[in-house]
């Protein structure tokens, strides 16, 4: 059987956490990477000291991998990993498009959120912004520290393309990082935002100290939320399942690890979001994402109590006991 070829030189858009990890993957792989990052600090220290002191401090990076602070430059590169955060991937598409010209480029969408202001999946604003760029979309329960220690981590990489996708599979594909192959992007991409979303509930329900049950009905129960939308928005119901479905949700939902939850927490004890978000410099795009994704489910026609709650709660117009309050206050309901 012939083996599918990885892609000669990786682009990485975005020196987060989560970039530095897929980049190291990649470099680790012995595929020529570049990432680029907009911190001038993050392009030095992981040139010259093999780490991303800012994001992803303490973990050792491969010699090889190479940052530059000229995103035009990273996209020189066959394929691209896209991962800066949802609110700012258009003006990053923009610039993209512009250093593309006519090519056909590869581009694998990592960010897991919806864009705010047009309620907008990432690969709907890349292809309102870049049509002939060729998507896929990797997703899953990974946080980047656990892949870029080389922790046995699995994620769903979709792909419309069976032969592009196991080209990505080639590029990042790891004895401890197994990319398992779908087709569905709508279903792989939503997951990703929406976990985000129900992770901050899950968070307010652990500040709050509301207890282990609560936090395992607030899971389920948004399973059945996400699940609910997801299908409704095009998703299949199996992606919802699988691992950027509740796989990623599992964890997201149970580890204070997850930004998300962590955000959540302190909202559950009382902190300001304003106060929570100017002491750290990581994205929670929970944030951003719940008033979307509460939009989309008003327009389909959705029950989703929880990311209605979480909407609420970081829109500052109803506060953390009355929303509460509301939730218990529901009437009693069959399961299904
Ligand atoms: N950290 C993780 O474990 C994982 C993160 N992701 C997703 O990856 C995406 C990026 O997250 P991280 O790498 O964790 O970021 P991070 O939280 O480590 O760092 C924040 C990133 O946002 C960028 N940023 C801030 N303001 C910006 C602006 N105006 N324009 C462009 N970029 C800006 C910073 O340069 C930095 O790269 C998010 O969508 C996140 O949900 C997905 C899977 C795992
Ligand atoms: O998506 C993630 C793990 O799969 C990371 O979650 P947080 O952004 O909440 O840290």
């Amino acid at each position: 059987m012939k083996s599918t070829q990885a892609f000669k030189s990786i682009g990485v858009i975005g020196g987060g956490a989560w970039g530095t990890a897929l980049a190291s993957l990649c470099a680790a792989n012995g595929i020529p990477t570049t990432i680029w990052a907009r911190e001038e600090q993050v392009v030095r220290t992981i040139n010259d000291r093999h780490e991303n002191t800012e994001y992803l401090p303490d973990v050792p990076l491969p010699a090889p991998l190479k940052a530059v602070g000229s995103l035009s430059m990273a996209a020189e590169n066959e394929a691209l990993l896209f991962v800066v955060p949802a609110q700012f991937a258009r003006t990053a598409f923009a610039e993209l498009r512009s250093a593309a010209g006519d090519r056909q480029q590869p581009v694998a969408l990592c960010s897991k959120g919806i864009e705010r202001d047009t309620g907008l999946l990432m690969t709907e604003v890349l292809s309102a912004v870049w049509p002939e760029a060729l998507p896929a979309v990797l997703s899953g329960p990974s946080f980047a520290r656990d892949v870029a220690m080389g922790l046995p981590t699995a994620v769903t990489l979709a792909c419309a393309d069976e032969e592009l996708g196991k080209r990505w599979m080639a590029t990042i594909g790891a004895p401890h990082f197994r990319p398992y192959l779908s087709d569905d992007l709508t279903g792989a991409e939503l997951g990703g935002a929406v976990k985000n979303v129900l992770a901050i509930a899950a968070g307010v329900v652990a500040g709050q100290g509301m207890g282990e049950s609560a936090r395992a009905a607030l899971i389920a129960r948004g399973f059945s939320e996400f699940q609910r939308l997801g299908v409704a928005l095009g998703a299949e119901a199996q992606t919802m399942a699988g691992l950027s479905g509740l796989g990623d949700l599992i964890l997201t939902a149970s580890s204070p690890q997850s930004r998300n939850m962590s955000l959540g927490i302190e909202l559950g004890k009382g902190r300001s979001l304003d106060d929570v978000l100017a002491s750290r410099n990581s994205v929670s795009e929970g944030v951003a994402t719940a008033g979307a994704i509460h939009a989309l489910a008003e327009k389909a026609g959705i029950d989703a109590p929880i990311c209605a709650a979480v909407a609420e709660l970081v829109s500052g117009s109803r506060n953390v006991d009355d929303i509460i309050a509301a939730l218990l206050a529901r009437p009693f309901t069959t399961e299904a």
